[in-house]
C-alpha cells in the first residue's frame, strides 16, 4: 500500500509494500454522517463533506444554515455532537474580525501561543508575506482594517496550516480592500497550497475564488458545484453569470429579468432545479 502525507507542498510518499498502481492520496478533511445538535435544535444533520489536499472551497448558505458551526468543527473549537470527522492537525482559522490582542504589537500577535524557535523572524516572514513587514511594531489600534485582517491571516500562515478556514474574512472590508485581499489570498494560496474553506454569504466571491462552491441547506450539503473556469476569472464571462444565477436561486434570491428582456410570448415552465442536480456541474 502507499500512502502519503502532505505538508505544505511537500508530498511524501511511504511505501509499505511493493505495489505499482498509485494510491490516491487520502483527503485532508473528511466529514461522514456528522452532526450538531444545539439542545434539541439540529444545525447539521449527517452532513458528508470531503475537502481534497489544496482544494479551495467555498461554503455559502442562507444566514442560520450552520456555516460558522461547521467552520468551527472543522477548527476544533465545537465538538461535534455525533459522525466521524477527520481534518489535519496542522489548521487555522480567520474571522471576520481580526481578534488581536490589542496590547500586543503586531508581530507578537502573529506568533501568539507558539512555541516555536526565532519568533520575531517567523512572524517578520509571514507579515512579509502579506505586505506588512514594515508594520510589525505597530499596535493593533493603529492599524487599519485591511492591516489587522492581514495580520490575522499573517498569524494563520505562520502556523503552516495544511487547512485554512476563513469565516467571512472579507466582509467587513470596503470593496477595494476587499479586492486586494481576494488577491492577495489567491497568491497565498498558490504558494503554500493548504485546503481551504471559505465561508461566505457574497456569491461571487465564492465563484471568483474556489474550485468548488458548496450550499449548505437544513443541515446538510445541497449543492456541490466544480468551477473549472480558469483563474482570473471574470464576473462578466456568460458561464460565471449563470453559475452565479443558480446559485442565487439556489438560495432563494429571485433576480429582477429587465423588462426589455421579457419575451412577448408566454414563456415555456422554467426547469425545475433540483439541487443534487448540481453535484459535479462544472462552468
Ligand atoms: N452556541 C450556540 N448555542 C445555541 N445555538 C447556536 C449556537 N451557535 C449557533 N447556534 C444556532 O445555530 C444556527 C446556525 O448558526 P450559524 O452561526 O452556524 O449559521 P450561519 O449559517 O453561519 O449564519 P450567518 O450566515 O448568519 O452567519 C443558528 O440558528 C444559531 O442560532
Amino acid at each position: 500500500m502507499t500512502t502519503f502525507s502532505l505538508n505544505l507542498g511537500s508530498v511524501k510518499a511511504r511505501h509499505e509494500d511493493a505495489v505499482d498502481a498509485p494510491a490516491l492520496p487520502r483527503s485532508p478533511v473528511q466529514a461522514r454522517q456528522l452532526s450538531k445538535r444545539f439542545g434539541a435544535n439540529t444545525i447539521l444533520d449527517n452532513l458528508d463533506l470531503e475537502i481534497r489536499a489544496g482544494e479551495f472551497v467555498a461554503l455559502l448558505g442562507r444566514s442560520g444554515s450552520g456555516k460558522t458551526t461547521l467552520l468551527r468543527a472543522l477548527a476544533g473549537l465545537d465538538r461535534i455532537s455525533s459522525g466521524t470527522l477527520e481534518v489535519p492537525q496542522a489548521r487555522a482559522a480567520v474571522f471576520q474580525e481580526p481578534r488581536l490582542m490589542p496590547w500586543k504589537r503586531a508581530w507578537r500577535n502573529v506568533t501568539l501561543g507558539l512555541k516555536i524557535d526565532h519568533p520575531r523572524q517567523r512572524a517578520l516572514a509571514a507579515l512579509e508575506e502579506v505586505g506588512l513587514a514594515h508594520r510589525e511594531n505597530a499596535w493593533p489600534a493603529t492599524l487599519s482594517g485591511g492591516e489587522a485582517q492581514r495580520v490575522a491571516l499573517a498569524r494563520a500562515l505562520v502556523r503552516e496550516p495544511q487547512l485554512l478556514l476563513l469565516d467571512e474574512p472579507f466582509a467587513a472590508l470596503d470593496a477595494l480592500t476587499r479586492i486586494r485581499m481576494h488577491q492577495l489570498i489567491l497568491s497565498l494560496w498558490r504558494q503554500h497550497r493548504p485546503s481551504v474553506l471559505l465561508v461566505t454569504h457574497d456569491v461571487d466571491e465564492a465563484v471568483l475564488l474556489a474550485d468548488r462552491v458548496l450550499v449548505l441547506e437544513q443541515g446538510r450539503i445541497a449543492a456541490d458545484i466544480a468551477i473549472t473556469q480558469q483563474r482570473p476569472r471574470s464576473a462578466d464571462a456568460p458561464r460565471f453569470q449563470q453559475v452565479r444565477a443558480q446559485l442565487l436561486q439556489l438560495l432563494g434570491v429571485e433576480l429582477d429579468t429587465p423588462a426589455s428582456a421579457q419575451p412577448e410570448t408566454p414563456a415555456a415552465p422554467a426547469p425545475i432545479i433540483t439541487p443534487f442536480n448540481f453535484s459535479n456541474f462544472s462552468i
